[in-house]
């Protein structure tokens, strides 16, 4: 296929937190595939995390910007996983704001500078810069449709929660489709630590309206899925909405995806071969959270009295943890589910353990990623929301697609074991089949969107004309200045 004009060069601004850049990085495979000359904006640190991007298309080019110093980032940390456990994304946000300068410059000499940048939502202050620059401004949402049209809905209307006491009280979006609800405490931290006048609080503020004036929306996410907030969005940003998802690894990339798996992907996939088809559950809450020894506990237990075969991919402290009181696995658990439960410490492959035909459920704090790809193995999930915007996607999830069950929710919660245990057991027993099924059917309408003549597929090459059409306007507008 070839599409007008796909000259186009563009930079990729992509947000240090694996959540965010595997995703964008999924993105930038599919538009160098198309043609088009990329350029990837990194600090130092985080370069490895593209090597498998960039050996398969050495034609990408990357930007390596120093990542600028930051009183509350300890030196020589770049990527959200590695923050203080006190820290948050807004840190790694102000702190990124710094590179305004540098790029700016970067623009100016460059021969040939790119006709627009995909910039992640959370670093939206690349808007002003593109304005200044004179080129477009695309935003890239990591996260689903009706979770944008929830954080987006907050910082354009700004209604006053600052001074609500009790964090039970609902706060509603009743301009969005199906009028979602969500009491006080599962609502964005960042939203509700704003201060006016604060210029922290502003410089985020002014960063998520930038991506809602953006030039274009690129969202990981398929019509199928969540339709009504996709027509939502493009009627309330009136810009150009591409839902581009599920963006997928290619299949030579899913054991490395987002950093080097911490365990061999064949011992992995010879453990599974030996479990009967959707026995197993897999447990992983993404890239960032880390439990506590109590959660960590309750955990293993209900794990060890369910009697499902598992996989649990347990995420280690940061140095800025209290020693000893997080990541703990209680003291003769593996002996104790030996032969049935697999403890993986790291970064595991998730991608390809989902996909294992013995995968059949998989307990997630719905991050936005995991959440599709759940979907993409076609298993059941287990919801254990911990912050951000899970609440929404377990939201969407259990209450209106129904293919997850509600098993704990919030950061600090510690589960009932008991109960963990009984859902977990389900989960991969015959009683689970009618959630199957619907995921399957869900499955099935991820994997036309991104056949050819999908819709995700249509977006994508939308979005291509569009950045080839960039690169024309560009070059008219050099020969009239000549
Ligand atoms: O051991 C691991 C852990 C994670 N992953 C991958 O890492 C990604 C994790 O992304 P996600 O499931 O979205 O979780 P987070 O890392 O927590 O993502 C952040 O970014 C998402 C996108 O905006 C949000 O939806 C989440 O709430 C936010 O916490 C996924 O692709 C996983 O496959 C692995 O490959 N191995």
């Amino acid at each position: 296929m070839t599409i007008l004009g796909n000259i186009a060069h563009i930079l990729v601004f992509p947000f240090p937190a694996q959540g965010h850049l595997i995703p964008l990085l999924d993105l930038s495979h599919q538009l160098a595939t198309h043609g088009l000359t990329i350029t990837i904006l990194i600090t130092a640190k985080n370069l490895p995390l593209l090597n498998p991007l960039l050996s398969k298309h050495p034609s990408i080019k990357t930007l390596v910007l120093p990542f600028p110093a930051h009183s509350s980032i300890p030196d020589g940390i770049e990527n959200c996983k590695d923050l203080p456990p006190n820290s948050s994304a807004v840190t790694m946000m102000h702190a990124l704001g710094e590179l305004y300068n540098p790029l700016l410059e970067w623009f100016h000499n460059h021969p040939s500078p790119p006709a627009a940048i995909i910039f992640d939502m959370l670093l939206g202050w690349t808007h002003k810069l593109a304005c200044e620059i004179g080129i477009r401004p695309i935003v890239f949402s990591p996260s689903g449709a009706l979770a944008l049209s929830v954080i987006f809905s907050l910082w354009r209307d700004m209604p006053r929660l600052h001074d609500v006491l009790d964090c039970n009280q609902l706060t509603k979006f009743p301009k969005i489709p199906n009028s979602p609800k969500y009491p006080l405490w599962q609502v964005s931290p960042m939203y509700r630590s704003y201060v006016v006048g604060d210029p922290i609080s502003e410089f985020i503020k002014d960063g998520f309206l930038g991506d809602i004036a953006s030039w274009g929306l690129v969202i990981n996410s398929f019509t199928e899925l969540e339709r009504v907030y996709l027509d939502y969005l493009a009627k309330q940003i009136d810009s150009r909405v591409w839902a581009v998802g599920p963006l997928l690894p290619s299949a030579e990339e899913t054991t490395e995806r987002g950093g080097a798996s911490s365990v061999f992907g064949d011992d992995v996939k010879s453990w599974l071969d030996m479990c009967q088809d959707q026995k197993v559950v897999y447990v992983c809450f993404g890239s960032q959270a880390v439990l506590t020894n109590d959660q960590m506990d309750k955990l293993a237990l209900g794990l060890e009295k369910s009697n499902a075969q598992f996989i649990w991919s347990v995420k280690a402290p940061t140095a800025g943890h209290v020693e000893g009181n997080y990541g703990l696995i209680t003291h003769g658990f593996e002996d104790r589910v030996a032969g049935r439960g697999l403890v993986i410490r790291g970064w595991a492959p998730q991608v390809s353990i989902l996909s294992h035909r013995a995968v059949g459920a998989f307990l997630t704090h719905c991050g936005w990623n995991s959440v599709l790809e759940g979907i993409v193995a076609g298993v059941a999930m287990l919801a254990w929301p911990m912050g951000a915007d899970q609440f929404v996607n377990a939201g969407l999830l259990v209450d209106e697609l129904k293919v997850a069950k509600l098993v704990c929710e919030g950061a600090k919660t510690v589960p009932d074991s008991t109960e963990l245990a009984r859902a977990v057991a389900e989960s991969v027993s015959s009683e689970n089949q009618v959630m199957r099924d619907r995921v399957m059917e869900l499955r099935e309408e991820a994997m036309k969107a991104v056949e050819k003549s999908g819709t995700s597929v249509k977006d994508l090459e939308g979005l291509i004309k569009h950045l080839g059409g960039l690169e024309l306007e560009k070059e008219n507008n050099l020969i009239i200045k000549m």
